[in-house]
C-alpha cells in the first residue's frame, strides 16, 4: 500500500527507481500534440454510414489509433464516470486500503506502476485500479464499496497520474500495445497519451467529450494484419493529476484466436496459426515493452502459411 505513489509523491524528489533507461526517457516534452491522429464523428453514421465505416477503418489500417466524437454517450455519463474515479483516488488510503493487492489474479484490485513491481527493472509513475465487468451481476459485488456512486460507471482500468516532479525522467506507462480487440479511452483534458507512428511519438490531443479508441493485438491477428496495433505511452507532467478510462474490450480467454478466414485466401495466407487467448496473454505479460516479440510465437513461418 505504502508503494502507491499517490501515497507519497509530494514528500521528495523523483527517486532513482522510476528513472527510465535513457533511450525510453520521453526527454523533450513538446512533442506536436497531433491533429494526425484521426478524428471521426459517428454522428455522421446517421446519414452516411458506409462513409463513417470507412474512416475508421482507414483510421484503424493507418494508425490504429483515432478518436470518436458525436458518438451518443452523454456527456454526463462521460463527466460522471471521470468524477467518480477521481473521487476513489482521492479518498484517504484507509478506504482504499482492502482493495490494495500485488497479485494480479484478484479480480478487482488497486495497485502501481505496472505488472509486477516486486520483479520490475525500474518503475512507472501511476497508480492503477482494474476490474472486470463480464459477467456484470458477478463482478460488480467485487467492485470498490465507495465512492458509493462508483458501481454506476462501468470500467475496466483507471489509471492515475499524479504531478510528477521531473516527467522527462520517468513514463507513467511505457510503450505498449494493448493485447485485447478494441480498448475505448476516456482520456480526460489533460495531455499525456503518445502514440508511436512513422518513428516517432505524436501526442493525442485531450479533445472534450472524445473517446479515443485502438486496436489491439487480438484485432491485428484476427485481421490477418490488415488493422494496426499501435504502440503507445503515457507520458507525465509536474502541474496536474491526471487520470484516465478504459474500457478493454476482448474476447474470453478460452476463445481460440486466428486470422479471419473470410480475409485469408492463397495470395493473402494466415499471418498467425490459432492459439487460445490465454496461451497468448500469459505470453504477452512475460514480453510487456516488445511488441513484436510477444507475437512471435504465433506467427506462421511463409511458407507453412502457404500451405494452410
Ligand atoms: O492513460 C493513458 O493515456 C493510456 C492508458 C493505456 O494505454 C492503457 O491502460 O493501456
Ligand atoms: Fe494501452
Amino acid at each position: 500500500m505504502e508503494r502507491l505513489v499517490s501515497n507519497w509523491y509530494n514528500h521528495r524528489p523523483l527517486p532513482e527507481s522510476y528513472i527510465c533507461p535513457p533511450e525510453t526517457r520521453p526527454g523533450k516534452l513538446s512533442i506536436p500534440s497531433g491533429d494526425t491522429i484521426p478524428v471521426v464523428s459517428l454522428g455522421e453514421a446517421l446519414i452516411n454510414r458506409s462513409n463513417t465505416i470507412l474512416n475508421v477503418l482507414r483510421a484503424s489500417q493507418e494508425f490504429g489509433f483515432f478518436q470518436v466524437v458525436n458518438h451518443g454517450v452523454s456527456e454526463k455519463v462521460l463527466n460522471d464516470t471521470m468524477n467518480v474515479v477521481e473521487e476513489f483516488f482521492k479518498m484517504p488510503m484507509e478506504e482504499k486500503a482492502s482493495l490494495y493487492s500485488e497479485d494480479p489474479n484478484k479480480v478487482c484490485r488497486l495497485y502501481t506502476s505496472n505488472i509486477n513491481y516486486g520483479t520490475e527493472k525500474y518503475h512507472f509513475w501511476r497508480d492503477i485500479l482494474k476490474h472486470h465487468c463480464h459477467p456484470l451481476d458477478d463482478c460488480i459485488k467485487l467492485w470498490p464499496q465507495k465512492p458509493t456512486r462508483y458501481s454506476e460507471a462501468m470500467l475496466l482500468v483507471a489509471n492515475h497520474y499524479p504531478p510528477c516532479p521531473d516527467p522527462s525522467l520517468t513514463l507513467g506507462l511505457p510503450k505498449h500495445c494493448d493485447p485485447n480487440l478494441i480498448t475505448i479511452l476516456l482520456q480526460g483534458h489533460t495531455f499525456g497519451l503518445q502514440v508511436f507512428k512513422d518513428g516517432q511519438w505524436i501526442g493525442v490531443q485531450p479533445l472534450p467529450n472524445a473517446l479515443v479508441v485502438n486496436i489491439g493485438h487480438q484485432l491485428r491477428i484476427v485481421s490477418n494484419n490488415k488493422l494496426k496495433s499501435a504502440e503507445h505511452r503515457a507520458v507525465t507532467n509536474s502541474k496536474v493529476a491526471r487520470t484516465t478510462v478504459g474500457l478493454f474490450i476482448s474476447s474470453s480467454e478460452d476463445s481460440i484466436i486466428e486470422p479471419a478466414k473470410s480475409l485469408t485466401n492463397a495470395a493473402q495466407p494466415p499471418l498467425y496459426r490459432a492459439f487460445r487467448y490465454k496461451e497468448f496473454l500469459s505470453y504477452y505479460f512475460s514480453m510487456m515493452g516488445d511488441t513484436e516479440l510477444a507475437l512471435q510465437p504465433f506467427k506462421l513461418p511463409f511458407n507453412q502459411s502457404v500451405i494452410s
